[in-house]
């Protein structure tokens, strides 16, 4: 895989039964890029992700990343935990956060895989996981600092309103130094402003924190706004990739997707 890039699918399928739900799909995503995964319902966007993260084992392709080292390795096979270890994270659909927790709590739960020390030593609060702790709080603050949240720190999550509760959701994976993170419908049930406040953010994570962003969503403004490159794919094919400009003008795009949903 040449080094431009950071995630590379190679002729992915998958089939459910005798459905195909994803077929010989190929694309790759350059360095920095914020790039769109799209389709109508049931195109197979949710399934290519899922086969990225290994829930599902491909039946047949390669999914190559490139770590933090420079290295590249195939996913296929890879355990998800494993996988969010290598620099690669997801965003699940509905929120999950621990409603008793405050927002900082949260984030810090989603931090364990950054724990060097084991379970037994954090039990017993030895020095080092003490230490630990203190520097895993400190990267939380500045994280919830980032997404302009500081004066609701120590707020409980139970009660906040979706918008943030959606940054929390962001911020956790910012905790396990990504360099790619996969957003799955980041804009469903926020409302317009708070999808312009998201476009930036998501802006503002690449800037900041030098992470890639694969984005499947059917929001086409947040798309076609924040995307460098997009893929439109139906019937788990790809119909077509190119520039926001060059997808809204593709015909079989417009028929496809475009046509039905606007
Ligand atoms: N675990 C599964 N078992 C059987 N069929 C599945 C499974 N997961 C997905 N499918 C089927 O595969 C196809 C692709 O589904 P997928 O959820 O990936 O589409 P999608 O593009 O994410 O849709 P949406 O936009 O509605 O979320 C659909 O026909 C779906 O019913």
């Amino acid at each position: 895989m040449d080094n431009n890039k950071t995630l590379k699918i190679e002729n992915l399928s998958i089939a459910f039964g005798g459905l195909k739900a994803v077929d010989n799909l190929s694309f790759s995503i350059n360095k920095g890029e914020i790039y769109g995964l799209i389709g109508p319902n049931g195109a197979g966007k949710t399934t290519v992700f899922n086969c990225i993260t290994q829930f599902y084992r491909p039946d047949e392709g390669k999914v190559f990343f490139t770590k933090n080292d420079g290295s590249v390795v195939d996913l296929v096979g890879k355990k998800t935990h494993d996988i969010i270890k290598l620099g690669l994270v997801r965003t699940f659909q509905n929120v999950e956060l621990i409603q008793e927790l405050s927002l900082l709590e949260n984030l810090l739960v989603g931090a364990h895989i950054e724990f060097e020390t084991g379970i037994i030593a954090q039990a017993l609060r030895l020095k080092k996981a003490v230490k630990e702790e203190e520097k895993l709080r400190k990267k939380a603050i500045n994280i919830l600092k980032f997404l302009q949240l500081e004066d609701k720190i120590n707020e409980l999550s139970s009660g906040q309103p979706y918008g943030v509760l959606k940054k929390i959701e962001l911020g956790r994976t910012l905790m396990s130094h990504p360099t790619m993170i996969i957003l799955d419908e980041p804009a469903a049930g926020l409302n317009d402003t708070e999808t312009r406040n998201l476009a930036e953010l998501i802006k503002a994570i690449r800037e900041e924190y030098k992470c890639n962003v694969l984005l499947v969503e059917h929001d086409m403004r947040l798309v076609m706004d924040i995307c460098d490159r997009i893929c439109a794919i139906n019937f788990g094919k790809k119909l077509a990739e190119g520039t926001p400009e060059e997808i809204q003008s593709n015909k079989e795009v417009q028929e496809a997707y475009l046509g039905k949903e606007e």
